[in-house]
């Protein structure tokens, strides 16, 4: 019997899921019992790239979510509203829900989720994060004999691609960024990209997953790369490393309660697997026992990457619902509902190490009195170096040990008041 899907969104993920689904020869068989009911769309008059019976299109997104011959809903019309709302309807008229919206999982995922669990129905989402890395699915199953205990990812491909093409062809960030709209990488109001808040989604729900607890998504720290300049990447360069925007979660630390949970830029060094993926492609390194390390990598977004994604969740339902006959209870591997909310450790108190380029007057002991008042805050020093004269000032580039994030920025606090120091034009973690 042909199982009927409702696809909310025709376009950049809608266009890859339909074009899937439309053409099953060669893919898993149980494609062949799928089909798409209707899709709802923002415009009729909108150009396609593919074709759609007309009768199949509509603008009434609510007709689909409470149709009684729909079977699961395919929420990729992303943001928060209506998403939220046409997912908890869909849930709430015994439809399963797969959907790629890490916005809406990480604020209203709890609230989703019991939902689903009350009316018995999945909502997977596997396309949220690593676009067609399959990270979500290893989390809940795969990995689920080992205690996780750090992830750190890649995990937004725009602001990955703008890296790499500022690093591997000097190119503007403005220019770069249009380009990974137009390929449709970016997020509708691509600030979620560039500022960071994509990648704070999506380390959220895969702390979530990782550590079975519900995460505050107001508490993630996220600092985007709109600051890093071909500058910043020119020195890192010249040091080793690469800059790459990084996503990192930590279970609580021995005798602490908190997680750690943070985006910002990160100098990753050359050799590391992290610093050798560029472009659009996302990876994710899974730390636990007692598997030790394991790295996801696939590309993280784009149409046809993030529809298989898609896919496969809803093959999951199918499979699952065909398996079990409709019995009246969901698989624990696919559903998940953590009950205990996580805190999360304010920024000051995680520990990091930092890279920091002052300007400064090229006076005898300039060099001495950062090392002083590095010291003086507990600040311990990796290397110094001056590393040329930029307007007649001294560069010099501080890397520094491990050291409580608080502690170094009181000490570039007292830094900042030194007369020497004219400017402190850049401040990277390092990995
Ligand atoms: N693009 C990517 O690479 C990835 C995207 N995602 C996520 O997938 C989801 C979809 O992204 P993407 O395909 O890029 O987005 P697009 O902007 O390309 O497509 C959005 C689709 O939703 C429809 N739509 C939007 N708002 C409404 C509304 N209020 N009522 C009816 N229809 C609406 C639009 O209709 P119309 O066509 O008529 O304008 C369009 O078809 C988002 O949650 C995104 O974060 C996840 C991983 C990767
Ligand atoms: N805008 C996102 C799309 C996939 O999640 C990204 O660039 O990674
Ligand atoms: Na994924």
């Amino acid at each position: 019997m042909a199982f009927k899907i409702g696809l909310l969104g025709l376009g950049t993920v809608g266009t890859g899921t339909a074009e899937i689904i439309y053409n099953p020869q060669g893919r898993h068989p149980l494609l062949n019992d799928i089909t798409i009911a209707k899709i709802g769309v923002k415009s009729l008059e909108k150009q396609r790239t593919i074709d759609i019976p007309p009768e199949v299109l509509t603008t009434d997104l609510e007709s689909i979510v409470t149709d009684p011959h729909i079977d699961l809903v395919v929420e990729l019309i992303g943001g928060l509203e209506p998403a939220r709302t046409l997912i908890l309807k869909a849930i709430a008229s015994g439809k399963h829900v797969v959907t790629a919206n890490k916005a809406v999982i990480a604020r209203y995922g709890q609230e989703i989720f019991e939902a689903a669990k009350k009316a018995k129905v999945y909502v997977l989402l596997e396309a949220a994060v690593g676009g067609g890395i399959p990270i979500v699915e290893p989390l809940k199953q795969s990995l689920g004999a080992n205690r996780l205990e750090t992830i750190i990812g890649i995990v937004n491909g725009t602001t990955n691609y703008i890296l790499t093409e500022m690093t591997e062809k000097g190119s503007d960030f403005g220019e770069v960024l249009q380009e990974a709209q137009a390929l449709g990488y970016a997020e509708a109001d691509p600030t979620a990209d560039v500022e960071g808040y994509d990648a704070a989604d999506k380390i959220s729900i895969l702390a979530s997953l990782a550590f079975d607890r519900q995460i505050k998504r107001e508490d993630v720290y996220s600092e985007g790369i709109t600051s890093i300049t071909s500058s910043d990447i020119d020195y890192a360069d010249k040091l080793g490393y690469v800059i790459k925007l990084l996503a990192i979660a930590q279970k609580p630390r021995q005798n602490q309660e908190n997680l750690e949970l943070r985006v910002h830029p990160t100098l990753v060094e050359k050799s590391h697997p992290l610093a050798n993926v560029n472009g659009v492609f996302n990876a994710i390194l899974v730390e636990g026992q007692p598997l030790g390390q394991v790295m996801f990598y696939g590309p993280g977004a784009g149409s046809g990457p993030t529809a298989s994604a898609v896919v496969a969740d809803i093959l999951n339902i199918v499979g699952v619902l065909q398996s079990n006959h409709g019995a009246n209870s969901l698989d624990p591997l696919l559903s998940s509902s953590p009950s205990k909310i996580a805190p999360i450790a304010p920024i000051d108190d995680v520990s990091t190490r930092f890279y920091a380029r002052f300007l400064c007057a090229d006076v005898p002991g300039v060099i001495g009195h950062l090392g002083t008042v590095f010291g003086d805050f507990g600040v311990s020093l990796a290397s110094v170096v001056q590393i040329g004269f930029q307007d007649n000032l001294a560069e010099i580039v501080v890397v520094t040990h491990q050291v409580k994030e608080g502690s170094f920025h009181s000490a570039i606090k007292k830094i900042q008041e030194l007369e020497a120091i004219k400017k402190i034009p850049s401040m990277i973690r390092v990995l």
